[in-house]
């Protein structure tokens, strides 16, 4: 099989998109232990300041820091991990995996960068797994900017506006995108609970706190200290 369209389509647009790349009854259980996870009322970890000011309403899990590795099917695939090795090329390794819940009627996620453009050679590959349909019913819409991993840093302004150009896309369940750390991408407003779950990596030597600073329209962010580094606009 030649697989070079991969490579070539994640290098020219900033992202890269399989339908049915994992099975229903798989996602149907990584699913499930999602929302247990949860429970039924979730709080916000995230500062009040974040919130309000970011345009995202997203509560964060990291199973695997907490020793829960319940997620190995789509950590240790081989096809996922060789589609990983033909982006990446030379050698790389896990980030993080992490799981986002974000509440019927939430706001979804602003346009944003997961890390720094600043330097090109420095990215995170955000590899992200849906776990049920994004419908127009349920909302929460992954939005991408195709080509803007090229484009530098997101143009400060509004946080949450259409942008033209912008791709809106409905994943199903199943359904993996590669996306590129400098692409621009947001969520749009969520109707139905909603789950997504992203299995981070990076080119080997990347620092391991690439993912820190998020660049948002109005705001740099950082995470580890629940700071704004930088109003923008
Ligand atoms: O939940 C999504 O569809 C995208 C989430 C996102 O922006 C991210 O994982 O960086
Ligand atoms: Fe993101």
């Amino acid at each position: 099989m030649d697989y070079s369209w991969i490579v070539e389509e994640f290098w020219e647009n900033g992202f890269v998109v399989f339908e049915n790349f994992f099975n229903p009854k798989l996602m149907d259980e990584y699913n499930t232990k999602i929302l247990d996870h949860y429970g039924i009322s979730p709080d916000w970890e995230h500062t009040d300041e974040f919130i309000s000011k970011s345009g995202v309403e997203v509560i964060p899990w990291f199973p695997y820091r907490e020793g829960k590795p319940y997620f190995d099917t789509i950590d240790k695939d081989k096809h996922f991990n060789a589609i990983t090795d033909l982006i990446l090329k030379d050698e790389w390794e896990n980030l993080y995996c992490m799981m986002m819940f974000s509440k019927a009627g939430s706001v979804g996620q602003a346009w944003h960068q997961d890390c720094s453009p600043v330097d090109k050679k420095l990215y995170n590959l955000n590899r992200l797994v849906y776990t049920h349909d994004i419908t127009e019913e349920t909302g929460g819409e992954i939005v991408i900017f195709p080509k803007t991993h090229k484009a530098g840093m997101l143009p400060s302004g509004t946080p949450n506006e259409d942008l033209e150009g912008q791709l809106v896309l409905r994943p199903k369940k199943g359904t993996v995108i590669f996306l590129h750390g400098h692409c621009w991408h947001r969520v749009m407003p969520v109707k139905k609970d909603r789950i997504s779950s992203n299995f981070r990596a990076v080119p080997k030597g990347t620092p391991e706190d690439i993912t820190d600073v998020c660049v948002y329209r109005n705001m740099l962010y950082k995470f580890s200290t629940s700071e704004v580094l930088k109003e923008r606009i």
